[in-house]
């Protein structure tokens, strides 16, 4: 029987409790959301193919409970991600701030190769915003890696945000080279509010 995807990446979903990291992997693998809140416990993963380049990419997402108390768990499981999704909400300073110990937190335990993203959720709350775009946007340019704000409520690139890591992932792993083997061009990189399309990574 032919395989039924071409490549198999593992990504990991990172960041405070309440951000939306579950909400995003249902919207992602499920179309799906609900508001009621039930903190992940310990972790969890989801799965979902895409297609990507011509490829069928197997993506086996995994959710990992934001609060402190599971942090020994969840560390364990960073090492054998190929892509590491930080999460922030966009109504809530704190964890915009995080963001700088997640990054810690990956650069400790992660494989050094790891492909990493930056997403601002909950972006169809602007009336709450506390964190804008500009200042995510530099966070994400000063560590080389891309930015989206979205929304797993009103799906607002969520398809977009884990189709571009998943590319960035293939096109580094050299399954598919796309030219020069320089990054696909990220068109789709767009903030919530539907400002010009914006590359995080110049
Ligand atoms: N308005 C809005 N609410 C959201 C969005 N994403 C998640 N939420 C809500 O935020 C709350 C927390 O979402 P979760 O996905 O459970 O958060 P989490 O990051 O997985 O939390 P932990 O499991 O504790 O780490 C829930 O009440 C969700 O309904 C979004 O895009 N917009």
């Amino acid at each position: 029987m032919a395989k039924a995807y071409d490549h198999l990446f593992k990504l990991l979903l990172i960041g405070d409790s309440g951000v939306g990291k579950t909400c995003l992997i249902i919207r992602f693998a499920e179309d799906n959301f609900n508001s009621t809140y039930i903190s992940t416990i310990g972790i969890d993963f989801k799965i979902r193919t895409v297609d990507i380049e011509g490829k069928k990419i197997k993506l086996q997402v995994w959710d990992t409970a934001g609060q402190e108390r599971f942090k020994t768990i969840t560390t364990a499981y960073y090492r054998g991600a190929m892509g590491i999704i930080l999460v922030y909400d966009i109504t809530d300073e704190k964890s915009f701030e995080n963001i700088q110990n997640w990054m810690k937190s990956i650069k400790e335990n992660a494989s050094a190769g790891v492909e990493r993203l930056l997403l601002g959720n909950k972006c169809d709350m602007e009336a709450r915003r506390k964190v804008q775009w500009e200042r995510a946007d530099q966070l994400a340019r000063e560590h080389g890696i891309r930015f989206f704000e979205t929304s797993a409520k009103s799906s607002v690139n969520v398809d977009e945000a884990f189709s571009s890591l998943a590319r960035d992932i293939l096109l580094k792993s050299g399954a598919r080279r796309l030219g020069d083997g320089s990054r696909a061009p990220s068109a789709a990189l767009q903030p919530c509010n539907k400002r010009a399309t914006k590359c995080s990574l110049g």
